[in-house]
């Protein structure tokens, strides 16, 4: 079992695969033209997949791949298929702003792949262009509807920006609850990698929103898996909202994050990393794993967003960590 400096139980690893991404949202990588393609020293698959499986011999029960955009590295599927043959009750998800499933779905399905994450901020297609700078929302839809008809497990990501999507709440909200998709809001977490005007809604402002339309919903028990809080409307449909400026699922992180390149990092806000590209490339396992618990020794114990009144803005890019 994997256990933290704090005492908290690490069981959930998400893998970035690459830094590269076909979007350019406004609240994430905003500043890069198209044309910009980071200069990558990714490990193969092969190599990540020796950490994969040494982190699930100690306790990982939970593998998300992201990225960047992970639909963008050639041969996901392979990678996917490797992990679910090396532990098929893995609960093996990915995290996708969705451009690329129609192709790719049902390959991924096939492969293992058991549950997919998928990015919509706005069901207009002129917010979607002025979000991703891309006009990305056909294809979008088009992407959640083939990962639907493939059978995998859909959530929703939405970060609803003012001024930008924060009108469309209620109908990205009507669209998952008719589909029978769970959607979760994500407050903004300041970023310097961000456009310096975005405002995000906070989790107050989100359920006074949702309250005009739907008076009646409670909120459901934690399950400190998440870093959701869900709330339940009357017909049982569940919706969740992501709120890192409350610590409160800081105290039962969960996670551990390795980029593309090889390097661990134990929290979302935090520029700390240790790299284990040279040990898996060597074939020298233990050091590997030494090096994830010399890091999970020192896990901080919550993230800076939660100070109040104070703006606290991380430097660490969420397309190198993978959100
Ligand atoms: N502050 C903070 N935000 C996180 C953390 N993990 C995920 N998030 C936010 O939640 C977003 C959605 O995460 P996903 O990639 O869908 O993964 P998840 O929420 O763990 O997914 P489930 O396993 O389906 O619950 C991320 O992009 C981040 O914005 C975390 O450790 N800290
Ligand atoms: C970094 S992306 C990587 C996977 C994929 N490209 C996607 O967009 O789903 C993962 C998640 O991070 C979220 N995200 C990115 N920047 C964020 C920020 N500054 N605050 C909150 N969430 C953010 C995105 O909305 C997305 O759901
Ligand atoms: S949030 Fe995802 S899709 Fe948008 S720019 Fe970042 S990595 Fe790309
Ligand atoms: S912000 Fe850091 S400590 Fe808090 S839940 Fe995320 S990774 Fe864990």
């Amino acid at each position: 079992m994997l256990i933290d400096g704090f005492g908290r139980k690490v069981d959930y690893l998400r893998v970035s695969v690459t830094e590269r991404c076909n979007f350019r949202c406004q609240y994430c990588m905003p500043e890069k033209p198209f044309s910009w393609v980071p200069k990558e020293n990714l490990l193969s698959y092969e190599d990540l997949f020796k950490f994969i499986k040494v982190s699930i011999d100690e306790g990982i029960k939970k593998v998300r791949i992201t990225g960047g955009e992970p639909l963008l590295r050639e041969g996901l599927d392979i990678f996917i298929k490797m992990v679910f043959d090396y532990k098929n009750d893995i609960d093996l998800a990915l995290t996708t702003n969705g451009f690329l499933l129609p192709r790719v779905a049902k390959k991924l399905k096939d492969a293992g792949l058991k549950r997919i994450n998928i990015s919509l901020d706005t069901l207009d297609h002129a917010t979607a262009a002025k979000m991703a700078q891309k006009d990305v929302l056909e294809t979008v839809l088009e992407g959640i509807q083939a990962a639907d008809d493939a059978g995998l497990k859909i959530k929703i990501n939405c970060v609803p920006v003012k001024g930008i999507n924060d009108k469309d709440v209620l109908e990205v909200l009507e669209f998952c609850r008719k589909k029978g998709y769970v959607v979760r809001f994500i407050e903004f977490m300041e970023n310097y990698h961000a456009k310096d005007s975005i405002k995000g809604l906070n989790s107050d402002e989100l359920k006074a929103i949702i309250s005009s339309k739907y008076p009646d919903f409670e909120m459901v028990p934690r399950d400190t898996s998440s870093p959701a809080q869900y709330y339940r409307f009357e017909d049982g449909y569940e919706f969740g909202i992501i709120e890192p400026h409350k610590d409160d699922f800081c105290s039962a992180c969960n996670r551990i994050r390795l980029t593309a390149e090889g390097y661990l990092i134990p929290c979302l806000y935090f520029e700390d990393a240790m790299s284990i590209k040279d040990a898996v490339q060597n074939n020298r396992i233990d050091e590997a794993v030494d090096i994830l618990k010399k890091v999970l020794q020192n896990k901080p114990e919550k993230n800076k967003w939660s100070v109040k009144d104070d703006n606290e803005v991380s430097t660490r890019a969420f397309y190198q960590t993978g959100g």
